[in-house]
Formats: C-alpha cells, sequence, structure tokens
C-alpha cells in the first residue's frame, strides 16, 4: 500500500507553522495542513527502520533479589517521593527498612511482580496487530521501559540506538504510557526520566530546524481514560463477574473501583490524576448502562501524610457492616496484575473481609484480547494523528515547580511528527 505524506516538504510546513503568524496554533496548523495530504513514497531510512512502540510504566520486581533495588529506585524519584536535599541520604535509608516487608508480599504472590512478563506480551501482541492495521508505518517493533525495574529506561534507549534508531538515521518512537489516566508522579514521571536519557545518549542540541538531524523523533500518548476500546474491556470483565452472582442479587451488587491513591499534596498540586480516574469510572459505567450502584474508592497509601480517599479496605468493611456483603472490586488504573491486586485487594481486602465468597475482583487486563485490540487501535489513532502529544499534556500543574516538569513537555510538544510515519 502506498504510504502517505504532505505534498509540501515537512521543512517548508514547518517553517511556515513557526512564523510569528503561526506561533499561537503550530500543532493546529499542522493538522489543519494534513488534508493536503497526498500519496509518495517514504523516505528510505525511516521505511527500513520502522516505527518503535516503548511500552512506559513503573515496572516490579521479577524476584525477590530485585525487591531492594526496585524500592531504592522509588525511594530515589523526586517526581514520585520529592524528600528535598535529604533525598539521597532519606531514600536509600527509607528503601533499606522497608525491603523485608515488601519482599514479603511479592513471596506471597509466587516471588515476583508479573508486569514485566504482561508488558512484553502486550506489547509484542499489539505490534503484531499494527503491522497488520497499520501498514504504513510498519515493522512496529516492540519495546518496554520501566522507571524502577528492568529493563530500565537507560537500558531501552540503548538497545533503541542498537536496532538503528537515532545514530544519524532518524526513525520513530512512539512512547506509550501504560497507565490510562494521568499522574504527574507516574506517566509524568517516566516521561521526564525518557527525556533525561534522550539528552545524555543523543545529545543537548536536540532536533535541528529541519528536524532531520538524524535523532528520534518522539511522539507521546500520555492518557487514555475514556478510550472505548479500555472501556468495553473493563465492562466486559465487569459483565462476567457479575453474572457469578445469582440473578436475583445481581443488580443490587456494588461495584467499588478502586484506584492507586495519591497524597493529597500531590491532588493539591493540581494533579490530572483523580479527574482522569473519575471519567473513567463514568465512562464505564455509562457502557454498562448504569446497572449497578458504585463508588470510586483509593488504595495503597504508603506513609503517614493524609491520602485521597475514602480507603478501599476500610470502604469494603464498612459496606459489610451496613449490611452490603455483595461487592465487586475493579482495580481501575493499572492494566495488568501486581502486588497491589493479586497481594492488596486478594489476600488483605477480601481475604480478610469475612466474605471472600460474595466479595470478589474483576480479572486484570493482562492478556484479555478486547483490550490488546484497544491498544493497537488507540496506536494507530495516535499514529494517523501527526501528534506529538495530547494538548492536555503541555499544561503543567499550577503548582508545579520542577524545571524537569518544564523541560520534558516543551522537548516532548516540539517533536515535529509526520502523520502515518
Ligand atoms: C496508577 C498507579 C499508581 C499511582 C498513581 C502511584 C502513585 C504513587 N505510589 C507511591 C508509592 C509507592 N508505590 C509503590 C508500588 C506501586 N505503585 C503502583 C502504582 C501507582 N503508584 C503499583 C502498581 C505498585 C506495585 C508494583 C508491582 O507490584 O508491580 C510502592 C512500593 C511498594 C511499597 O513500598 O508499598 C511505593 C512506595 C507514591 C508516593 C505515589 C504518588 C505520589
Ligand atoms: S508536577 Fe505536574 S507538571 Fe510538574
Ligand atoms: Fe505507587
Amino acid at each position: 500500500m502506498a504510504s502517505m505524506t504532505l505534498r509540501l516538504p515537512t521543512a517548508q510546513l514547518c517553517k511556515a507553522a513557526r512564523s510569528s503568524s503561526f506561533r499561537p496554533s503550530f500543532r493546529c496548523a499542522q493538522q489543519q495542513m494534513r488534508w493536503l495530504a497526498t500519496p509518495t513514497t517514504h523516505p528510505v531510512t525511516q521505511k527500513n527502520v520502522g516505527t518503535a512502540m516503548v511500552f512506559l510504566n513503573m515496572g516490579g520486581p521479577s524476584t525477590l533479589d530485585e525487591v531492594g533495588d526496585f524500592l531504592s529506585r522509588l525511594f530515589a524519584d523526586a517526581d514520585l517521593i520529592p524528600l528535598g536535599r535529604l533525598q539521597n541520604y532519606l531514600g536509600p535509608l527509607i528503601s533499606k527498612r522497608r525491603t523485608p516487608k515488601i519482599q514479603k508480599q511479592y513471596g506471597a504472590i509466587g516471588g515476583g511482580s508479573p508486569i514485566r512478563k504482561w508488558s512484553e506480551y502486550q506489547c509484542e501482541e499489539m505490534c503484531k496487530i499494527l503491522d497488520q492495521i497499520s501498514p504504513e508505518t510498519a515493522p512496529h517493533k516492540p519495546y518496554v521501559a520501566f522507571r524502577y525495574a528492568n529493563p530500565l529506561t537507560e537500558e531501552m534507549y540503548k538497545k533503541l540506538l542498537a536496532d538503528g534508531f537515532g545514530n544519524g538515521k532518524g526513525g520513530r518512537a512512539v512512547a506509550f504510557t501504560q497507565y490510562p489516566q494521568y499522574s504527574c508522579s507516574t506517566t509524568g514521571s517516566s516521561l521526564n526520566e525518557l527525556w533525561k536519557w534522550r539528552q545524555r545518549l543523543e545529545g543537548k542540541a536536540g532536533p535541528s530546524e529541519d528536524g532531520k538531524d538524524g535523532t528520534i523523533r518522539w511522539s507521546v500518548i500520555d492518557r487514555w481514560p475514556i478510550h472505548p476500546g479500555l472501556v468495553e474491556a473493563f465492562a466486559r470483565n465487569i459483565e462476567e463477574k457479575l453474572a457469578e452472582y445469582p440473578e436475583e442479587r445481581r443488580k443490587d451488587v456494588v461495584l467499588l473501583f478502586s484506584a492507586h491513591s495519591l497524597p493529597m499534596s500531590v491532588v493539591n498540586r493540581g494533579d490530572p490524576y483523580p479527574q482522569e480516574i473519575g471519567a473513567t469510572v463514568q465512562a464505564v459505567m455509562q457502557r454498562l448502562n448504569f446497572s449497578n450502584p458504585y463508588r470510586l474508592c483509593y488504595q495503597s497509601q504508603v506513609g503517614p501524610q493524609p491520602w485521597l480517599g475514602p480507603q478501599t479496605q476500610t470502604s469494603v468493611e464498612e459496606y459489610i457492616h451496613k449490611g452490603q456483603k455483595d461487592l465487586v472490586l475493579i482495580p481501575i488504573a493499572f492494566t495488568s496484575d501486581h502486588i497491589e491486586t493479586l497481594y492488596e485487594l486478594d489476600q488483605e481486602v477480601i481475604g480478610e473481609s469475612g466474605h471472600p465468597d460474595t466479595v470478589k475482583r474483576v480479572e486484570s487486563l493482562n492478556g484479555n484480547p478486547v483490550f490488546i485490540k484497544a491498544l493497537a487501535d488507540l496506536a494507530k489513532e495516535h499514529l494517523d494523528s501527526g501528534l506529538a502529544c495530547s494538548h492536555q499534556n503541555s499544561l503543567r500543574c499550577p503548582g508545579c515547580k520542577s524545571e524537569r516538569c518544564a523541560a520534558s513537555k516543551k522537548f516532548f510538544a516540539g517533536q515535529e511528527i509526520i502523520p502515518g510515519h
């Protein structure tokens, strides 16, 4: 199939778009000019190298021996746990103290987190579908970049370069966050880390005026809280779980959506996560035709400071106390199993509820084909859009004081992307 590009040379388009009259709406101008698209051939270098699809996530320790390193990277991350000037001193101290407790939890779920297995599987399967539905950007090559566990962002970036992306040859890479809802402590942290390694490994200069300096062109799928495929996958899993209850009780089962909580300091800084979590919940309930009563609650608080509530475990206990024993827990902020589903929800919340036969959890998305097709559809929409990132991604939190956020947001928003390439 013939590939598509813009009739005007990109450099000319970009120059026009950068001129003062275009400046306020560069991305709009880029989008509006897409109707000029006409079939032509790929630049050879791009065709050969294909498109790198890079899944971003926090990662988890695959073995008990990796728990210490995982936690020490996590407590060293100032985007997640800001400890100020004491970060380098307190981070290692807290992580070391916490390691035995968390090792026990990973021990109880089989000796490690399944997140690497699921991420690699989901990304590979998505790429196979993309090769079919988006031949103009094929071949799609799967990569995983974790923030706190192997494969780390540095390792992924070096692999990209070794595989022929960058190195004077250009090539396109899509950073695809696997957190459907954006938080500066999760996706924001992963993007800041990706930007850091891009600066270290591909130079500080950034792309030249014509975008042809041979560095990797990055675009970002930074959030997808209400993507119809995601909503459909969640909704079907909920329907399956509801079908396990006797018909006469089914419509009164309470659906308890559960998301990882955020410290109130992060919420009050203006983090978009609570709003986007609410949007997913609303979209799923709309798809279910509001078949059941529902609530959103939050889990996995760490440390003594105030976190966003209500807490999942307390909510379950309180509903049971009120006589509501039919409860379905729905982990809504993570797309594969991890200690928060397998340990915290299954073993603590359900295990300690006293009613494990009526308090249930829906399956995580893991290898669900409906979900993997959704990932592919979402990626295709992004590749066709020509957008470097969402418009929303360019806005910092009102309370953000981080220079890292400012620099990385500017970098990603400034990438020049040709639709369908
Ligand atoms: C959408 C998901 C998550 C958000 C938002 C999030 C914010 C957040 N987390 C911490 C502190 C910790 N999180 C830890 C583990 C952990 N966190 C998430 C997801 C989100 N975190 C997951 C899936 C996991 C488990 C990984 C796995 O099992 O594979 C931990 C380590 C465990 C522990 O010590 O309890 C900490 C610490 C903060 C401070 C925060 C928001 C600022
Ligand atoms: S903390 Fe949200 S943009 Fe920096
Ligand atoms: Fe967390």
